[in-house]
């Protein structure tokens, strides 16, 4: 393979911190592996001494795999001493090549002295962690009413709703969730509650201020930049009276952030209300090029108003004084919630202690403890001459700590791109990246280097060409060094075009249904439409540029890319099973996220409680019951505004006498529902679990419809 110069430069530079901007397809993986490769065989550096941080166990083992083929070979072709590279292949199994978590855990084995736990701990997972936390907060409920503790029950007077506690228990549980992010989670919590105490005077000299003001720049920048860019539109079609009317307004908006900058920001607030924007009419002499470019620019215009009304909502609707003292208000139950949190996580963390269990959260901030031990992190830093990161975009704040707890000057090679930053609900930071990658630019280290690879292999002009166009309008800062470039030299006429296909869902805009029912339909019609592009398109001539050959296109060639996999996948695999095209779901999601296991749960759970519409809809779609989206949106339709459990039971109760097959389904199911409810309260669960299992029918379907492993799941559902 021939290298470009950038890429080149990624695997040969040495004695730098390097932060590698790799679009999609640029070879990133290539160039991570061919540096490892280069450094174990042309200078002899042990695959012991490196650390090689992926995102997944899947990537972790592919990295694997490729550095043993690239020995392998050198070892083939090299007829002197391979004593070295054979070494290798011993030790690559036991070698640093893993997640954050896995080397995270190894920290955690090696020094759990440091940090006093139990060496014989184990992981806790999903199913055990949702159970020791519900007794935790079990546990934490009767301290505090048996403690009579007057906070407490305001607090719940405040936030409870008269029925149950659950408001505040997943508060409760929610705060626990998000602080585990950061790598001082219970300095974070106090210094966010008492923030909320200050007075005007503080506020102002504040962090939580100095955050704000910068939001609020960063956004007044971009409305003013997207407005002046409507304006440009208008004048380069010709549309010059109106382009001349819309400047009047761009003359408000400068005004306003002028007594932004000035810190006069209670007249920034008038002067927001103030902006108004010129009517989208023009002249007759205009009207072509204004029709023209209308809806283009319009995308720039209400990206812009769109942004200055939030600022105004969100930040200047009130004078200051109100805001301070509305979050002083806040102030006390802050604290209460604070505290409860704090005593929520003492009950579990003795839980777990008893069992020797230790949490998926635990396992960054116990190595994260250990590392701030001199001894524990100079033992790594010493080991390590080279640490590697992948998909770097994807790292948290504590991921980031933890590493900087362990590398040396100038040995950190981390590549990735924001772009494809995915896992912001995990609690990644993006902006982690982007920071380091403004900061690597501006070089005021001479020892960070930062390098773009925007040179995309894997597709031709076309897709490129859409790719960019689309980003260009939806990030900001796509500019020349985002861009994607093309890699792959092929002109000819196999370049298709990139088609956009749009789906009308009517049953979206034409009947009021709930969210779920919406998204099972319409990936029921998506999945429809994009099997019958696969079979259009199943043996049509395509040019294999890795392989540099034409070629009839084969299903393997296929991927199916979603947003998300809930309520999506499986419907699409079961339609395009039914259109005879095979599939396969790459599917990471733990245990208790896989479909069939949350359908078998929310049988459980509106055995327990009826009244849990999510849960009542997935179970009444599923094979269990077997209703279709049109039977469940008639259900809705036919009494709406109320919750979905009591649609359906009112559709139940229709008259007898004008029966429909669907109100008889629907007696049918509230039957068994009751039934199983009866027999719940005396049969032991795991009995009640089988009993579940055959009286619906659900053991024969997943183990005929998915094959054994998913019939293992129901097992180990059991057990
Ligand atoms: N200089 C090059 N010349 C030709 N082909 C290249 C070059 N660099 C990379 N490739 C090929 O481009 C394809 C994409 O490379 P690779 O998988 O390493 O990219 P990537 O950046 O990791 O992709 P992504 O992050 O999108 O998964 C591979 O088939 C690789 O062999």
């Amino acid at each position: 393979m021939k290298w470009t110069e950038k890429q080149a430069e990624a695997i040969g530079l040495r004695n730098k911190n390097m932060l590698v901007a790799a679009a999609a397809g640029s070879g990133k993986t290539a160039v991570l592996v061919e540096r490892i490769k280069q450094l174990i065989i042309d200078e002899g550096v042990s695959v012991n001494e490196m650390l090689v941080v992926t995102f997944t166990n899947a990537a972790a083992a592919e990295m694997r795999e490729k550095i043993v083929q690239a020995v392998t070979s050198e070892i083939e072709k090299n007829s002197g001493d391979t004593a070295f590279l054979r070494r290798q292949l011993n030790i690559i199994y036991k070698a640093n090549i893993s997640t954050f978590h896995a080397f995270a855990l190894e920290v955690i084995r090696r020094f759990f002295h440091v940090i006093g736990i139990d060496p014989d701990f184990k992981i806790c997972d999903e199913a055990q962690q949702i159970i020791l936390q519900a007794d935790a907060m079990d546990e934490l409920f009767e301290e505090m009413f048996e403690k009579d503790n007057v906070d407490f029950t305001t607090f719940l007077n405040n936030y409870a709703s008269s029925k149950n506690e659950n408001a505040v228990k997943e508060m409760i549980r929610e705060v626990f969730q998000t602080i585990q992010s950061v790598p001082e989670p219970w300095e974070w919590l106090e210094n966010s509650v008492e923030n909320l105490a200050m007075d005007e005077e503080n506020f102002l000299q504040s962090g939580l201020f100095k955050e704000i003001k910068e939001y609020v720049e960063k956004e007044l920048f971009y409305a003013r930049t997207n407005y002046d860019k409507s304006i440009e539109i208008f004048e380069e079609a010709g549309a010059v009276k109106f382009a001349v009317k819309c400047r009047e307004d761009l003359a408000a908006i400068d005004e306003a952030i002028e007594t932004f900058e000035s810190g006069n920001f209670q007249k920034f607030g008038e002067n927001l209300g103030k902006i108004s924007y010129a009517r989208m009419v023009t002249t007759k002499d205009e009207k072509e090029p204004f029709d023209e470019v209308k809806e283009f620019a319009a995308i720039y215009r209400e990206r812009c108003k769109d942004a200055l009304k939030e600022i105004k909502q969100n930040y200047f609707s009130r004078p200051l004084h109100e805001y301070i003292e509305d979050m002083n208000k806040v102030h006390p139950y802050a604290k209460t919630l604070a505290l409860l949190v704090k005593r929520f996580s003492e009950h579990y963390r003795q839980k777990k202690e008893e069992k020797k269990l230790i949490d998926f959260n635990d396992i960054e901030h116990y190595a994260l403890k250990i590392l701030k031990n001199e001894q524990a992190a100079c033992e790594y830093r010493n080991k390590f001459k080279y640490i590697f990161i992948d998909e770097y975009q994807d790292s948290n704040v504590i991921q980031d700590t933890l590493i900087a707890a362990i590398k040396g000057e100038n040995n950190l090679f981390m590549v990735g791109d924001v772009k494809q930053s995915i896992y912001k609900f995990r609690l990644a930071e993006p902006e982690i990246f982007v920071e380091k990658y403004e900061r690597f630019k501006k070089q005021e280290n001479q020892q960070d280097e930062k390098i773009d690879l925007n040179v995309n292999f894997r597709s031709k002009g076309n897709v490129i060409k859409a790719v960019n166009d689309l980003f260009a309008r939806l990030m900001e800062g796509y500019d020349g060094d985002a861009a994607l470039y093309k890699g792959v030299s092929y002109e000819g006429e196999l370049d298709y075009p990139a088609e956009l296909h749009l789906v009308d869902q009517k049953i979206t805009e034409d009947m009021d249904v709930d969210e779920e029912i919406r998204e099972l339909k319409s990936a029921e019609m998506e999945a429809f439409i994009a099997g019958k592009l696969i079979k259009e398109s199943l043996g049509k001539s395509i040019f294999d540029a890795k392989n540099n050959i034409e070629r009839p296109m084969t299903k393997r060639d296929i991927v199916i890319l979603m947003r998300g996999q809930k309520n999506y996948a499986d419907k699409f695999q079961q339609v395009l099973t039914e259109m005879d095209i095979p599939s396969h779901i790459n599917d990471s999601d733990g245990y208790f996220d896989t479909l069939e296991i949350q359908i078998f749960l929310n049988l459980l759970r509106i055995i327990d409680n009826r009244r849990q519409d999510i849960p009542l809809i997935s179970v009444l779609h599923s094979c269990i019951f077997d209703f279709t989206v049109e039977e469940l949106a008639e259900i809705r339709s036919n009494c709406k505004n109320t919750s979905y459990y009591e649609a359906f039971y009112r559709y139940a109760a229709i008259n007898p006498h004008i029966h429909s097959t669907l109100s008889e389904k629907c007696i049918d199911v509230l039957k068994k529902l009751a039934e199983w409810k009866q027999v719940s309260e005396f049969m032991p669960l795991d009995e009640l679990i089988w009993k579940l299992l055959w009286d619906t029918g659900y053991f024969t379907f997943v183990g005929h419809y998915q094959g054994q492993t998913k019939t293992g799941k129901s097992q180990s559902l059991n057990r």
